[in-house]
């Protein structure tokens, strides 16, 4: 695969970006050079590497993980990661970035109450100047990074590019769903350009920075402290459809002309603390890499979705995209699933989302038109949460309306993208999604005003009558009268 020099360090400017090459395919063996020659000819460290470069191996799994899910790369590198000042606490990390919900402590919350959030604000540049970095914040999450399991869900807002400053996670993956605002993603491995309706998957450890090609940005960030991001087993479906590996896109090496002598800050997260190093060189100096354990971007419109032709609601899995599984067969840290445009045609159905309380979590947001369940309340840059077992379902005016509903196949929405995270550990919410002035407090109305449509039949309308006309309320079982 080929790689890329072109030197340009910092986004905005006239260019899209819409030029950038990519790797192509999920989960490849990759190699990648942006000068010819850049990779060794055997082996990954010999004792002088090709042009000068340094090797160094990043790992995603112990070294010892079995073959078939062993993941890591070597990049030749300018200079190593390893030269940087020592690191020191960044102050404005505690409160906001959660990463052990384990303990009780931070005033985490676990509610059975729906929880819903209208739009979150991005921040207006006069009052605070915010990046990916700082405008990120923790909704909830359950397990601990430093035990190596669960999960957190964070919500970014940013109106500024980070510019000279790197990220690197130690604690999980983050798996970014952006919702407004495209970004331009510079990495260890190359370049990604990513649009609201795509998402993207940094892997711990990699260092990156996400500069705003528009105003202002705003997305979901699932970030999972264990194992990696897969794509779903298919069963009977078949070995194609839902997301298809080859549109996965991976970055192809680029380094920062001017990196040699560009000073940045790396913040690194580890125990979801925040700690900055300063170098005096840029952190994207790889001129090639190769391996299997690299960032990459998904469009969501190359969803292949399944859905029944005949009859019912099926379960919301058939539009997994991505899954972190956990040990228990066929249960997930967390699935990655979306609800994208396609047609309902299920004859004799109440066409959507049943009614429901779900052994998992389900934690929702929206990128952009209408869900389906919900035509108000549920905005676009906001989110929903219902815990497990939490009852929930379609509002009073989408069951009024749907169980009305002609039996013509009908477009659910050409300009949709809701998506939920669903996960099988309690998401505990922490005090910034507890307090945030977006909390919908009157989100439970949606379903109070869902009538009874069941109507006594005659005879047992005759007997209850008499029943309380003779001081006597009748008992009720399983819906039958005693
Ligand atoms: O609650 C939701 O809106 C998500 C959802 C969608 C669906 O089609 C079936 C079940 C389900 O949990
Ligand atoms: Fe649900």
């Amino acid at each position: 695969m080929k790689g890329s020099k072109d030197g340009t360090s910092l986004a905005g400017g006239s260019s899209s970006y819409d030029d950038l090459e990519y790797g192509k395919g999920f989960g490849n063996h990759v190699s990648s050079e942006a000068i010819k020659g850049a990779l060794p000819v055997r082996g990954n460290n010999p004792k002088k590497c090709p042009l000068g470069l340094y090797a160094e191996q990043i790992s995603g799994t112990a070294f010892t993980a079995p073959r078939k899910s062993n993941q890591r790369s070597w990049l030749y590198r300018m200079r190593p990661s390893v030269t940087h000042e020592p690191f020191h606490p960044l102050p404005f990390s505690n409160s906001k970035i959660i990463a052990n919900f384990g303990d009780g402590g931070s005033h985490l919350v676990t509610t059975p109450n729906q929880m819903r959030w209208l739009p979150f604000d991005v921040p207006h540049k006069e009052n605070a100047t915010v990046d990916f970095v700082r405008g990120m914040f923790t909704m909830c999450g359950a397990g601990a990074a430093s035990h190596k399991s669960g999960y957190a869900i964070h919500v970014y807002t940013a109106n500024d590019s980070m510019r000279s400053t790197s990220f690197a996670n130690a604690d999980g993956d983050f798996l970014v769903v952006p919702q407004e605002g495209p970004l331009l993603l510079r990495t260890e491995f190359g370049r990604l350009k990513v649009s609201p309706g795509e998402i993207f998957v940094v892997q711990r450890g990699i260092r990156f920075s996400v500069d705003l090609l528009g105003e202002t940005a705003r997305g979901y960030i699932l970030e999972i402290f264990e194992g990696h991001f897969s794509l779903p087993d298919l069963g009977p479906i078949g070995a194609n459809g839902l997301a298809n590996p080859q549109d996965f896109k991976s970055p192809v090496a680029w380094f920062e002309r001017d990196g040699q002598t560009r000073p940045y800050d790396v913040v690194h997260k580890l125990d979801g603390q925040l700690f900055s190093a300063h170098q005096d060189f840029s952190p994207y100096n790889v001129v090639a890499w190769h391996g299997n354990y690299a960032p990459y971007k998904y469009d969501l419109a190359d969803f292949c979705p399944m859905n029944a032709v005949n009859f019912d609601h099926p379960d919301p899995s058939i539009f997994t995209v991505l899954t972190c599984a956990s040990q228990e067969p066929g249960t997930a840290v967390a699935d990655f699933v979306v609800f994208p445009p396609r047609w309902s045609v299920a004859e004799n159905t109440f066409r959507p989302p049943y009614y429901h309380r779900n052994c998992m979590s389900e934690f929702m947001g929206l990128i952009h038109g209408e869900y389906e369940a919900k035509k108000g309340g549920f905005l676009p840059g906001g989110a929903s949460l219902h815990s497990c077992m939490s009852p929930h379902g379609p509002d009073t005016t989408t069951f009024e309306k749907a169980s009305n509903q002609s039996e013509e196949p009908h477009h659910i929405g050409r300009d949709t993208m809701a998506f939920m995270f669903e996960t099988n550990l309690f998401p505990k919410l922490t005090a910034a999604a507890m307090a945030a002035p977006t909390v919908d407090r009157d989100y439970y109305k949606c379903w109070v005003g869902l009538r009874q449509h069941f109507v006594l039949p005659d005879d047992d309308n005759k007997q209850e009558q008499q029943q309380q006309q003779q001081g006597r309320s009748p008992s009720r079982s399983n819906g039958l009268i005693f």
